[in-house]
């Protein structure tokens, strides 16, 4: 155990960019911050608009989370004394639950003497989270591609997005909470909206690692889940239908939703303009704004309590 603080950032993401259901996500440059030290007994304290309601306690996903990875080191989860601060809105599909959980576990497995890699950690964050979308690119940067195996272990691959690729969100103000919104898909899918979704998936990880973004327009597209998410989320149809005409690559429904986000090439001002108008005609509220994207991933530094040694 060390006798320090870690200070773990965290970034965002978008998960699925469409056709990528559970398997392709984006980091983005909003983010949580988790201050991670021992402690006599757990508490968590929470900084910021973004995180009301959020438990205080053992509760917390961050503290889960680094909970979760001590066990599976077969080490007893130490008391922890956790302060966050986050830039990313709760259950609106920016990844806040996937930066927890990569939070709360690089901070811990730091602070317990690092018993995992960061290839575990990815394991680990994607058994825990249910899927790898959010805690990889939250975990590695830019564009993060990933499957489950039958024996349910991770592979992925994680590389940078093309420089002219720009991120458009639209952040409503109301949540929508990933369960519900999983909640509403089908069980079973047909052999032809199979081969969609496999043909465009492998479509937008080609097209994103070449920059191909007429390739990208067309691979966006989904059968999966956006079909029946789409009555959750006010206006989306309407920019997915007609975004392209206002510099849009394409449109999709940002993870699952409410948020949507739309990718350009071009200066962005345009399409938020446009993006604007229609979540006004939907009564929508909602912050529309480019967020650029994050290439680095999670980082993490270590602050020496040398002060507090000197007290003890
Ligand atoms: N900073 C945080 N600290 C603790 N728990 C968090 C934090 N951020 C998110 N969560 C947990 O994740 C939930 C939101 O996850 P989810 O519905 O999947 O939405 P999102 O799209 O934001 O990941 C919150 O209700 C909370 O339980
Ligand atoms: N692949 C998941 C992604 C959920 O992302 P979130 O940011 O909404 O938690 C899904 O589509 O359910």
């Amino acid at each position: 155990m060390n006798d320090y603080e870690v200070v773990v950032k965290v970034p965002a993401s978008t998960a699925n960019l469409g056709s990528g259901f559970d398997s392709i996500g984006m980091a983005l440059q909003r983010y949580t911050t988790v201050k991670m030290k021992l402690a006599n007994q757990t508490k968590v304290n929470l900084i910021g608009q973004h995180q009301q309601g959020l438990p205080m306690n053992k509760q917390n996903l961050i503290y889960q989370a680094a909970d979760y990875l001590c066990r599976q080191a077969e080490i007893e989860t130490p008391q922890l004394e956790i302060e966050v601060e986050s830039e990313i809105p709760l259950s609106r599909g920016l990844g806040s639950s996937g930066a927890a959980i990569i939070g709360g576990m690089v901070a811990v497995n730091t602070l317990v003497g690092t018993p995992f890699t960061k290839d575990e950690i990815f394991q680990l964050a994607s058994e825990l989270e249910g899927h790898p979308d959010n805690v990889g690119a939250s975990l590695f940067g830019g564009v993060l591609v990933a499957a489950k195996n039958k024996e349910n272990k991770f592979t992925y691959v994680n590389f940078s997005p093309p420089e002219q690729l720009k991120v458009v969100v639209s952040i409503p103000d109301y949540e929508l909470q990933t369960k519900e919104a999983r909640g509403v898909l089908p069980e079973q899918y047909s052999r032809e909206d199979a081969v969609y979704a496999l043909s465009h998936a492998a479509l937008l990880s080609a097209a994103l690692m070449r920059g191909d973004f007429k390739a990208m327009g067309e691979a966006l597209n989904d059968q999966i889940h956006q079909p029946y998410r789409k009555h959750l989320i006010p206006g989306f149809e309407e920019i997915l239908e007609n975004g392209k005409n206002y510099g849009a690559i394409g449109a999709a429904i940002s993870g699952a939703g409410p948020t949507i986000i739309a990718f350009t090439s071009q200066s962005s001002e345009r399409l938020i303009l446009y993006i604007k108008q229609v979540m006004e005609k939907y009564n929508v509220n909602a912050q529309t704004i480019e967020i650029p994207i994050d290439y680095n991933g999670v980082v993490c530094k270590i602050n020496e309590r040398t002060f507090e040694k000197l007290e003890n």
